[in-house]
């Protein structure tokens, strides 16, 4: 980066790549192993967002099953056990991805992730999907103390890209990046094909895209080149 580059933080589930697949097939795989039912894949999906470890918890909440600690943990790394064997099986970034990524760059944009997962199962993906150089900076839900929706994950990861959080832009799926992101404030763009387990609108981004043919007009209205 350089001192007047912009920067665009990308969430990763269901922003940047659909994961959903894999992740779906993990959880059942879990599910499976405990004799419950498979998940309902529209309904999982929606349980993405917050990290592994409450996508596991609300798929059992959805059987009335409370998890204790103990419990949660075991199954969450039974679940990221199977995930990263299985991590880039069904997995495909959303249409225009590159080419907007491309296009972007060219334009003095340089890029982050800031995402809940785990930040060794987000490299793990990126590197999987040939997507890991061009990012300045990867910041998962265990990279620092605090994670999205709290506005610290993403000023955190603007400053590990060396970046300026007044010329940036977030790009999210879920509450948690449009929360962070007000609470960070840094503009926010929502995409409407991600997880959300409610309508993003209702969160008020300051944007949201149908495409990522659309994210560099939206991106570039927010924070203008200079
Ligand atoms: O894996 C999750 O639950 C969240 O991941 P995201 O922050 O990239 O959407
Ligand atoms: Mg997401």
């Amino acid at each position: 980066m350089t001192a007047s580059s912009r920067l665009c933080v990308f969430d990763l589930d269901g922003t940047l790549a659909d994961t959903a697949p894999d992740l779906v097939s993990a959880l059942n795989h879990v599910l499976a192993a405990e004799g419950l039912p498979q998940a309902d894949f529209p309904t999982a999906r929606a349980f993405v967002g917050h990290g592994a470890r409450v996508l596991i918890e609300r798929a059992h909440r959805a059987h009335d099953i409370e998890l204790d600690d103990a419990r949660a943990l075991e199954l969450t790394e039974q679940f990221v056990g199977y995930y990263a064997q299985n991590i880039a099986d069904g997995t495909v970034l959303f249409p225009h991805v590159l080419e907007a990524m491309e296009e972007m760059a060219e334009d003095g944009w340089a890029f982050a992730i800031c995402t809940n997962k785990r930040e060794g199962l987000a490299r793990q993906l990126l590197d999987a999907l040939d997507l890991t150089e061009r990012f300045d900076a990867i910041c998962g839900g265990d990279t620092f103390a605090e994670r999205k929706p709290n506005g610290q994950h993403i000023l955190k990861t603007i400053e590990a890209a060396d970046g300026n959080p007044s010329r940036c832009v977030m790009v999210g799926d879920s509450p948690p990046d449009v929360l962070a992101a007000k609470d960070a404030n840094v503009p926010v763009i929502a995409v409407s094909f991600g997880y959300s387990n409610e309508p993003i609108g209702s969160l008020d981004p300051d944007v949201i895209i149908d495409t990522f043919a659309d994210l560099q007009e939206k991106a570039d209205a927010l924070v203008p080149s200079r």
